[in-house]
């Protein structure tokens, strides 16, 4: 059998101790009469939203975190919403709020996120939270990006000086992984659906962030020697399978560190909602290092 020449970064197992960690935080909060309270919203039924949703609550609970999901039906109003959400940022034991994306069509995702008090925005999406995440001050951190650095430093992954290259510009991934990899020194170019030879890019990458949702698109070809490869795309195959941008076993061939899909970043950007959730809950910004 041939062994893998890369580590694998596994997000599952790293979530289990981390969420260990966090149990004992949640009860300490507990001792003094504090329970730590997430209420997600979903609007529509969009199937995989809905199964993001269903872990968030689950891994709250497992946590000792207090947790509700507000189902709305996708003909809500964006006026429905916004209230609702005024609700949740005057009630007090309300820590944090997320609002499941996508959101439907007819709601600007842009007046909704603006709308969620930033002390309590365990997303990390408000303008003001992500302008403290530029400016290197502490902050609540988007929860994949988060996840990514964590995943990073647990595996002693050296970023400063080196070379990141992301592939995908959403806000919800790759702006701000780039940035949180500039905050710790890394050299970053940032690539698109409209860069020209992307494979000129990716094969310069020490590290390398596939967040642009192409299954299996980077081949062990396109990368370099010893590059730490960290797979953010999960695509959904048509037998039910998921799979990431990367080629799994030629990319790995060549790689130093990579993750799978699943159990590599999707289960760290849940731990890092939790992370966001208790720091919320202590009134205090998640620490940006
Ligand atoms: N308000 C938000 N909306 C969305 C976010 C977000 O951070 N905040 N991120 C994504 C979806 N997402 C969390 O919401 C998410 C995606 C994937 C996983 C995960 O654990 N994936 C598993 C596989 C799960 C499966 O079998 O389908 C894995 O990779 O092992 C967790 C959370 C978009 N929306």
């Amino acid at each position: 059998m041939k062994t893998l020449a890369a580590t694998e970064m596994n997000g599952k197992e790293l979530s289990q101790t981390i969420r260990e960690e966090l149990k004992s935080e949640v009860l300490q909060l507990k001792e003094n009469g504090i329970i730590p309270h997430l209420t997600v919203i979903i609007v529509g039924d969009d199937p995989a939203s809905r199964s993001y949703v269903r872990g968030k609550e689950k891994a709250s609970k497992e946590t000792g975190i207090s947790s509700d999901i507000i189902e709305l039906p996708s003909s809500t109003t964006e006026k429905n919403l916004l209230e609702k959400i005024e609700e949740l940022n005057n009630d007090e034991t309300v820590h944090g709020i997320l609002v499941q994306l996508p959101l439907p069509d007819h709601i600007n995702e842009q007046e909704v996120i603006e709308s969620i008090s930033p002390t309590k925005d365990v997303d990390g999406f408000h303008p003001i939270n992500v302008g403290k995440m530029m400016t290197g001050n502490s902050t609540f951190l988007p929860c994949t990006p988060y996840g990514i650095l964590t995943m990073l430093k647990a595996y002693d992954v050296s970023i400063e000086g080196k070379h990141a290259v992301i592939v995908g510009r959403s806000n919800i991934v790759g702006k701000p992984v780039g940035q949180l990899l500039l905050n710790e020194n890394a050299t970053v170019t940032y690539c698109h659906s409209r860069t020209k030879n992307l494979t000129d890019f990716t094969k310069e990458a020490d590290i390398l962030i596939l967040a642009m949702g192409r299954p299996n698109s980077i081949h062990g070809e396109h990368v370099k020697d010893g590059a730490v490869i960290v797979d953010v795309g999960i695509n959904r195959m048509a037998d039910g399978s998921l799979t990431g941008d990367a080629d799994f076993p030629s990319v790995a061939e060549k790689a130093s560190h990579i993750t799978p899909v699943p159990r590599g970043v999707g289960p760290m950007t849940i731990t890092m909602l939790l992370k966001n959730t208790i720091m919320a809950t202590k009134g205090m910004p998640a620490v940006g290092k």
